[in-house]
Order: structure tokens, then sequence, then C-alpha cells
């Protein structure tokens, strides 16, 4: 059992909000400096809709990173296990998520796994389609289905805010077509990945979208069949070694679910058949990670017994 009501939950967002303050936004992609420090929400998604919530939770957020781990869901539909993974790796790094000095070491020379940057342009770059747009097409409604949001949109400010900074990340892409892990436009494969960066939504679709991976890929509301369940398996697992970035470890013995986190301060976070959680708190640590986020899901963690280990 989690919290029986919104004000239970309340409580609790209260008590973390002041670990906000020792924090700070993310400023690397200026539009994402626009938010309050302070701000955060929570919601925790059961089934069927049910839904505790605190904080202002219908607030819209930009995924940021968590859309690392959706479109790896969707390259894995497309491609196959095999496919993905000659390409980049499913070793976790120590590194922080932008880094660029693995890649040149790394033998063979791919990315070490698919949620840091490296990797999620790639997991980017095997989307099937004919065009960019038919690319993003399918990335937007395969988000859709996950958050039962008809009309997904995304952040056109913060996007091409990052499309217009994103030095490093282009770096990255031509250093792995050299060495034929991208292939294609880079310029193009830039606009879908800071396109899909910026994919908008609330902690209660965020939430929902952690249920499908708590229900193992199944709609927590239908019962449909959204992802295979080894794909949706293949994700968590990534959410457990790297989806906190190079806090992955601490966040593992602290919380101990799969989660995945963004520059933007959002969480995903999933309790194996139990609920989904979506949180909101874009004051970060220097690991990137939301401060208050992470110290809500330990107090909820260790209150609830969270852990998968
Ligand atoms: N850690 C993140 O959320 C990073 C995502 C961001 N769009 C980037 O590529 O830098």
């Amino acid at each position: 059992m989690t919290c029986k009501s919104n004000a239970d939950l309340q409580i609790i967002v209260d008590e973390v909000r002041s670990f906000s303050e020792k924090g700070a936004v993310a400023d690397y992609i200026p539009a994402l400096a626009k938010v309050n420090k302070t701000d955060l929400s929570v919601a925790i998604y059961e089934k069927n809709n049910l839904c505790i919530y605190a904080g202002d939770y219908m607030r819209n957020f930009t995924l940021q990173s968590i859309s690392k781990v959706l479109v790896l869901a969707l390259a894995l539909q497309d491609r196959g296990v095999d496919y993905v993974f000659d390409r980049v790796g499913m070793e976790p790094t120590g590194d922080p998520f932008n880094s660029i000095s693995k890649l040149e070491t790394s033998i063979p020379s791919k990315p070490l796994n698919p949620m840091i940057n490296a990797g999620a342009l790639a997991v980017t770059n095997m989307i099937k389609g004919e065009s960019e747009n038919e690319r993003w097409e399918r990335i937007l409604q395969f988000v859709s289905c996950l958050a039962n949001k008809p009309n997904v949109t995304y952040d056109v400010e913060v996007a091409n805010s990052e499309l217009e900074t994103a030095w490093l990340n282009r770096a990255l892409c031509y250093f792995m077509k050299q060495h034929k892990v991208v292939e294609g436009d880079i310029e193009e494969l830039m606009i879908t990945y800071t396109k899909q960066c910026a994919i908008e939504m609330n902690c209660f679709e965020l939430a929902r979208i952690g249920a499908v991976f708590a229900l193992n890929g199944l709609d927590p509301e239908t019962g449909e069949r959204l992802i295979p369940i080894h794909i949706a398996r293949i994700c968590k697992t990534f959410m457990v070694t790297c989806g906190m970035y190079n806090a992955s470890g601490e966040f593992a013995i602290k919380v101990g679910i799969p989660a995945k986190s963004g520059v933007s301060g959002g969480i995903l976070g999933v309790v194996p058949e139990k609920y989904g959680i979506g949180i909101f708190g874009p004051s970060l640590d220097e690991k990137g990670n939301s401060m208050a986020g992470i110290k809500l899901l330990e107090i909820l963690a260790e209150r609830y017994n969270f852990s998968i280990f």
C-alpha cells in the first residue's frame, strides 16, 4: 500500500521540498532554466486510473532523458534485440550522461549503454521511417499510447533551444558516424532527438507510463499489450543499472526500483507489478537528478517497502 490519500502524499512532498534549495535547475539548455526551482509534484498510478497526487501535478514538463527509455522500447520493436545491441552496449558507466571519453576507448567502438546521450542518439537513429517526420510521428504515437494522451506534443522552445546549443551531442553523433554506429544525416537526427527530449506531459501521464512498465508492457486500463514483455524487461533492467546516470548504484541501494530521470527534473519510477510513479522537481544535484524527487522516492521506498532487492 502507498499513501491512502492525496493529503498523505502532500505531507511527504512538503517535508522534502526544502531539498530543492540546495540544487540548481539545468541551464545548459537555456529554455530549461525558466522554471521555479522549488516546484515539486508527484503522481502514483496504480491501475484503472487509480491515482494519488500531490503538488502541482497538472503542470507540464519536458521528458529529456526519460524519453531515452521510451525510444529504446520502440527501437527494440523496430529492429530487434540483436541489431540494437550490435550498435549500443549494455554496461553502466561511472561517467556523466554527456561524456564523450569512453566512446574512443571502448572496444568495439560503441556507446556503453542506451541511457547516456551517445547511446540514446544511436537508438533514435534506429527508429524506422522514410523521413525525419515519419520517424518523429512514430515516436509521438508510441508515447501517446503509453501515456494515453491522444495529442502528445513537444515544447518547441525547449527543442529549439537545445538544437541551437547541442554541440557536444553533435560531436558524439559525428564520432559515431565515423565508426558506423549511426548513419544518415546528423542534423536530422539532432532534430528528432531534441524533439523527443522536449516531449511534454504532466506527472499523472508520466506515472501512467510507469504503470505500463510495472505491468510488464500491459495497458493499465485495458490490459492491451503495448510493449512486448521481453522489451519491457530490458528497459526496466537499464533503468536499474543506468537510469539515474552515474548515481544509479546509490539510487539502487537507497530506493531500489527501476527509474529514469531527466535534466528537466522529471523522474519516471516503476514499482514492479504495482505502481508507476511520475515526479517533477527541477532543482538538480551535481549528477543531474532531481534533488527533492530523489528524497521523495527515498522516503516512499522506505515507508512502503518499494525495493525490488
Ligand atoms: N540528462 C538528460 O536529461 C539529457 C537530455 C538532454 N536533452 C541532453 O541531451 O543533453
